[in-house]
Order: C-alpha cells, then sequence, then structure tokens
C-alpha cells in the first residue's frame, strides 16, 4: 500500500527523527537521494548545464547541496537565488566549495534557458499556496526553455496537503520527494504537476502514525482483496449481483454494467429492467427478470442506475435492500438523499465530477479543482462511500473521515461513452462477493484504469472492449 501523509503530519515526524540524529542529517539523506535521481535522469553528469531555482527555505537547502554534489561530477551548475540575503546558509556555502556560481533572479533568464536541467527549490512543504509574482516569472521562463525539470519535494506553488493548484505553479518532469509521497502528488490538479515520482528513504517510515491522509492500492493490495472461488464455492456462495439498469432509450447501459459485473468475481448476474433482451443476446448466462427488484429473487449487492433515465421507483426500491447498493449516473440524481442515508447496509456512489458538483450544488469545476474535498463532502453529506471518477479517482468511505483511497492505473482512453457503466458492474460485483464498499470501490477502479490501458494500448477503445480486457487486468495483478 502506497501512502501519502498531510504537511503537518510530516513535520512532527521529521521533527521526532531529527531529534535521533546528528544536525543536518536528514537534509543529507534528502540532497543525496535528489542528486542521485538528478543524475540518473542526465545519464552523464560531466560537462552538463545544471540551474537551480533556490527559495528562502529548507528546500532550497535541498537544492543547494544536491547543486554541489553534481558540480563534484562536473557539472556546471548555477543557483539562482529567489531571496539571496534568505538563502540556506550551510547549503550556499557548500554549493560554492563545490564551485558553483550564484546569480541574482533578474540576471537568471539566460542561465535558465541554457541549462539541461532545471531543480525546483522554490518551495516544498513549507509553501503556501500559489508561487509569488517572482517566482512565477522565473517558472514561466523554465516552462519555456529545454531544460528537464526535477521538482524537489513537491511542485512549487501546488497545495501539498489537497492536490489544489491556486495561481501558477512549477511543471516538473520528475518530482523526487522525501520520506513519504504527499496527497498533492498524487491527486489532480497537482498531479499533473509533478510529472514521474521518485519517493527517497530518508528514515522517517519508522516515525509515521497509522493515519495517511491517503492510501493506493498496489498490485499485491489487490491480488489479496479480489475473491477467488474454493473447492466448496458454488454461484451462490460466490455472490449474486443483481443489475438495475438501462432503459428503453439506453438499453447499453445494461449491456456493459452487465459485462463489466460478469468479470467481477460474482457468482452469477441478475438484470432487472427493460434492458433483458439485449443482455441476454449478448450474454446468455445473466438471469434476466421483468419483474422489480424486489421479487427478482436474492442478490448479496444492487447496482442501480446506469442508463437508468427517468426510472425513480426502481431506484427507490432498491435503496430499501438491507444489502450492499452502488449507486451510479442517472441513479444518483433519483436517489433521495434522506432515503441514503438512512440505509443500514453500505451503499456506494460513484459519481464523474459532473455529477458530483450537481449533488453538491456547485459547479464542474470547482469538484475537478478541490477533488480530495469534494469526495469528503459527498460522503459526509450521504454517510456513503463515495468514488469520484476521472484521471485520478478518490474513494472516500462512508462519513468521509479516514484515509482516502486513490487510484491511478487508468488512462485518458477511458473517457468513452459507457465506460463508467462496466466500472458499476464491475465494483458491484466485488461488493456481491463481499468486499467491504472501500475495498470493492478501489479495487474495482484499479482493475477498470488497467483494463482500459490494456485494451487501448495507446489507441481509442470501446467500452465493451474495456470490459472484455478485466481478466487480463485480474491476471497481472497476481503476477
Ligand atoms: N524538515 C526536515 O526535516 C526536512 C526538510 N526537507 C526539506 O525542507 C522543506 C521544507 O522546508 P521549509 O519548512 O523551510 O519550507 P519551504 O522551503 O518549503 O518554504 C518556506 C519558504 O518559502 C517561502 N514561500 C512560502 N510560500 C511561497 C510562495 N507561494 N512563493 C514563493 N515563496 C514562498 C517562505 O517565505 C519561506 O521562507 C521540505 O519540503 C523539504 O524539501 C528535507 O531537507 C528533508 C528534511
Ligand atoms: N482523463 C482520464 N484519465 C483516466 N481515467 C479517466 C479519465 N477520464 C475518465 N476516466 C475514467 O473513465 C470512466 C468514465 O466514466 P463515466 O464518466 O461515468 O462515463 P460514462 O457515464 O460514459 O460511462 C471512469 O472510470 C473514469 O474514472
Ligand atoms: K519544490
Amino acid at each position: 500500500m502506497r501512502t501519502a501523509y498531510r504537511v503537518e503530519t510530516v513535520r512532527r515526524a521529521e521533527r521526532e527523527l531529527m531529534a535521533r540524529l546528528p544536525e543536518g542529517a536528514l537534509m543529507q539523506r534528502a540532497a543525496a537521494g535528489l542528486a542521485a535521481a538528478c543524475a540518473d535522469l542526465l545519464g552523464r553528469v560531466y560537462g552538463r548545464r545544471v540551474a537551480l531555482l533556490v527559495g528562502s527555505g529548507d528546500n532550497g537547502g535541498d537544492a543547494l547541496y544536491a547543486g554541489a554534489r553534481l558540480a563534484r561530477r562536473g557539472a556546471g551548475v548555477t543557483a539562482v537565488l529567489l531571496a539571496p540575503g534568505r538563502a540556506h546558509a550551510g547549503g550556499l556555502a557548500a554549493l560554492r566549495r563545490a564551485g558553483g556560481r550564484t546569480v541574482a533572479p533578474e540576471g537568471a533568464e539566460g542561465v535558465l534557458r541554457g541549462a539541461d536541467l532545471v531543480l525546483d527549490g522554490i518551495v516544498g512543504i513549507g509553501g503556501k499556496s500559489g508561487l509569488r509574482p517572482d517566482a512565477a516569472a522565473l517558472a514561466a521562463v523554465v516552462a519555456d526553455a529545454r531544460a528537464a525539470v526535477v521538482a524537489v519535494d513537491l511542485p512549487s506553488g501546488v497545495d501539498a496537503d489537497t492536490g489544489e493548484v491556486h495561481g501558477s505553479a512549477v511543471r516538473a518532469d520528475l518530482t523526487v520527494t522525501f520520506g513519504t509521497h504527499k496527497p498533492g502528488l498524487l491527486v489532480d490538479p497537482a498531479r499533473e504537476y509533478a510529472g514521474s515520482v521518485r519517493l527517497v528513504d530518508i528514515g522517517l517510515g519508522e516515525v509515521l502514525p497509522a493515519g495517511p491522509e491517503l492510501t493506493a492500492l498496489q498490485h499485491a493490495d489487490v491480488a489479496a482483496l479480489l475473491p477467488v472461488p474454493g473447492g466448496a464455492s458454488d454461484k451462490y456462495r460466490r455472490g449474486v449481483v443483481g443489475i438495475a439498469a438501462g432503459s428503453a432509450r439506453y438499453p447499453g447501459a445494461a449491456v456493459l454494467a452487465v459485462a463489466g459485473a460478469l468479470r467481477g468475481g460474482a457468482g452469477a448476474v441478475r438484470y432487472v429492467g427493460p434492458a433483458g433482451d439485449a443482455v441476454i443476446a449478448r450474454f446468455p448466462g445473466t438471469l434476466v427478470s421483468d419483474r422489480g427488484p424486489r421479487q427478482a429473487g436474492r442478490v448479496q449487492a444492487w447496482v442501480v442506475g446506469p442508463g437508468a433515465g427517468d426510472d425513480a421507483k426502481t431506484v427507490a426500491e432498491v435503496l430499501t435492500a438491507d444489502v450492499p447498493v452502488l449507486i451510479d449516473a442517472d441513479g444518483l440524481r433519483l436517489a433521495d438523499a434522506d432515503a441514503v442515508r438512512a440505509r443500514k447496509a453500505p451503499t456506494l456512489m460513484t459519481p464523474h465530477a459532473g455529477e458530483a458538483a450537481a449533488l453538491l450544488g456547485v459547479a464542474r469545476e470547482e469538484v475537478e479543482g478541490a477533488r480530495l474535498r469534494c469526495v469528503r463532502e459527498l460522503a459526509a453529506r450521504y454517510r456513503a462511500t463515495v468514488l469520484l471518477k476521472g484521471s485520478t479517482t478518490l474513494v472516500a468511505d462512508a462519513g468521509g473521515e479516514g484515509a482516502v483511497r486513490v487510484n491511478a492505473t487508468g488512462t485518458a482512453w477511458l473517457a468513452t461513452a459507457g465506460s463508467g457503466d462496466v466500472l458499476s458492474g464491475l465494483a458491484g460485483s466485488l461488493l456481491a462477493a463481499g468486499l467491504d464498499a472501500l475495498d470493492a470501490g478501489s479495487a474495482g477502479a484499479y482493475l477498470h484504469g488497467l483494463a482500459g490501458r490494456f485494451a487501448a494500448d495507446g489507441a481509442p477503445v470501446g467500452a465493451h472492449e474495456v470490459a472484455g480486457a478485466i481478466q487480463q487486468a485480474w491476471r497481472s495483478v497476481g503476477e
């Protein structure tokens, strides 16, 4: 499991660790890891031109010490000091001893344009969001220059705790972060500014507490969650998932949700709704019922909403079931908030940003800019587990308080009509197989994202093909 901690937690852990170590030891560990990552990126250090953007805090100190290491290996290193009188004194002395030079921001443009590599040490976890105008001007020059950009700890200007970006921020190709991931490195829009992320171990792990802000499942975590039938299994013991989806207008949503559900580990898929013929034609193993959800027979979890049109009655009926319910698409609009809150069994809501915005009564852009806050807010309001879809998918458990799961296995090729229906069937099937709502949502999103990658493989893809690649995704996490 990958974890990300909030700044106040990182600071507390750093203080505890620093008290046990000689002065400056942590910064030396950070700088060593940073310099090694820069050397890997450059391939050859000798003769390369490296520019450092150096702010007034310890983030600038890291950049200066790393710059000194690169200078000792033959790089030509120039530090641009944003606040010359307040740059980290030890780091500055080390850089000068190693033969590095310094310039003021006014003289920096040529240096930045000529550099092979720029280290962004303007601000790290001490940054107050958005770059100040002088720093923003330098970031604009860097964005326009040919150099690779390595952010020190965080891309300067992004919000470490929320992933929000207010104003301008540095865009990096690589971020070298220290001790632990920060939420902003894993949540969009800030994640996009970070480029790829490399974590340097500075020994913080042993002092970090149990409560991360974010967790991200990895292959092994997902493999451990996925249901595997045993010798004593039969289709009912494996779980039956009910799909109440589709309408005369949108029969395809029913087919796609069933397609996802069949690959999600439940032993049987029961379909209720007006698209039974289309479902059976495509998936003959489906148990189709033309009566409402209450009369359909026993299920261990329901999926309601994809392509449901205006069928509020079915949504209301499903919400009275005493088994887990996943609500997606039209179902989110049709569900009565009090009925959701009153449910005793788990509820998993799966909005995309537009649907989440409608539920919260805000603009879509607000959700896209503040995904972590919005997913927690929805989970608190509805007392339901909420999976917010998008380039990084977030899953907040009911109430919105615990660690939020983040998933980034997907690809933008998944932004295709109907791929959300596949996810709802898949995650609903995992619910029926016995996973709790947080695990079903996050493992479902993980597999769905991988399936999207496998199916697309760099080219446009249809939602039915994403469903078809879930098996490949499932196998790959066990390898
Ligand atoms: N505390 C520790 O034990 C360690 C800290 N390390 C580094 O130290 C960093 C934190 O250092 P600091 O606490 O000194 O804080 P930072 O260096 O992140 O930033 C603080 C300085 O940036 C300025 N600043 C704030 N917001 C700004 C903005 N929007 N635009 C321009 N300037 C702004 C402030 O005036 C302040 O002086 C970490 O991110 C990491 O890089 C590492 O050396 C590892 C060890
Ligand atoms: N830019 C993106 N990068 C990665 N995944 C994405 C991106 N955009 C959308 N997705 C994923 O694609 C799926 C789209 O779902 P949704 O918006 O509900 O579509 P539909 O309603 O057409 O089925 C979700 O799983 C979402 O997380
Ligand atoms: K930085």
